[in-house]
């Protein structure tokens, strides 16, 4: 049995298909790990999320700021942007039942056995492990409850910037989500930058990547979100395992086996479309 972390999908099923053929992957002996974006970008959201839902049982994913953007859009809280590419999605005949179980994906996979953490975008030094379970929990039991549009509703925007713990209501949610699933370049005290989003030379003043910033805690942190990073994480202080690399942007989809380390890639078909 393996167990392999694939970085953001956003829509590259022909890569995807491509890579559990190299991985030689089989469901019922291997699990997977997806760091979530599995849609939007990318020429086949739907293939995505289809083979995803079939593959539950033997995978496990974590919602990306797509998915999420997929879950507001669908339920009439957010808008298609020009670049989006989400209507096969909102337009299958059984979308429901996809869309029903993405809004019950966590925020947080957490393989206490391994030392092993999994979030779209990263985990803020200020939180604790029990803590970042605890914040995950909260955000996870809004999307699945009737609360679900009251949050979708006010679900885009950059504030407040800062979690802060006595932060109440959907502001709270908010700050949440956005650690979770849009973080890159922070500041010591917890702010977030939502601007900078290319290599580690656009850091604004002040600001730095999440990852290097010491924890003691020797967690292993899987995630996916910033592609121009390309696998890597240089001044990482803490293992953070960059898994996004850019396969949408026509770089590879790369998968990491957990029990070895070791990085198996495919290249991207964008070139071929
Ligand atoms: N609370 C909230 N508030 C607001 N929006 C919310 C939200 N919650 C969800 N959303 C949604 O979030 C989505 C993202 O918005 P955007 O932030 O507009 O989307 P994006 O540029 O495509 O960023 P992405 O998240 O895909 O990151 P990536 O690293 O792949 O790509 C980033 C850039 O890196 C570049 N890049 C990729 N590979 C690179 C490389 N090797 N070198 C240099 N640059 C590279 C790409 O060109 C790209 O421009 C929107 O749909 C939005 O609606």
């Amino acid at each position: 049995m393996a167990t392999y972390a694939i970085g953001d999908l956003q829509g590259c099923y022909a890569e995807f298909e491509a890579l559990l053929k190299r991985l030689d992957f089989s469901p019922s002996r291997d699990q997977l790990w997806l760091a979530g974006d599995l849609v939007n970008r990318g020429p086949d959201s739907l293939g995505c999320l289809r083979r995803s839902v079939a593959l539950d049982g033997a995978a496990s994913m974590v919602l990306g700021n797509h998915d999420l953007h997929l879950l507001a859009v669908a339920r009439g809280h957010g808008k298609l942007k020009r670049k989006d590419t989400l209507s096969d999605i909102l337009e299958a005949p059984d979308r429901h039942e996809m869309l029903e179980w993405l809004r019950r994906q966590p925020l947080l996979v957490d393989d206490a056995e391994r030392g092993c953490v999994m979030t779209h975008a990263g985990l803020p030094p200020q939180w604790s492990l029990a803590q970042a379970n605890e914040l995950a929990a909260e955000a996870e039991a809004v999307l699945r409850s009737d609360d679900v549009d009251a949050f979708l509703n006010v679900m885009y925007g950059n504030r407040p910037a800062r979690f802060e713990p006595d932060l109440a209501g959907m502001d709270r949610i908010r700050a949440i989500v956005n650690v979770f699933t849009r973080m890159r370049f922070i500041a010591a005290d917890g702010t977030l930058d939502f601007a900078a989003k290319e290599g580690l030379d656009s850091a604004p003043e002040g600001y730095a990547p999440w990852f290097t910033y010491p924890r003691a805690d020797g967690l292993t942190l899987l995630f996916g979100h910033w592609a121009a990073l390309e696998g890597q994480t240089p001044g990482a202080r803490v293992d953070a395992q960059a898994l996004d690399t850019g396969c949408v942007w026509g770089g590879s989809l790369t998968a990491l086996d957990l029990d070895s380390g070791e990085r198996i890639s495919v290249p991207s078909r964008s070139a071929d479309r």
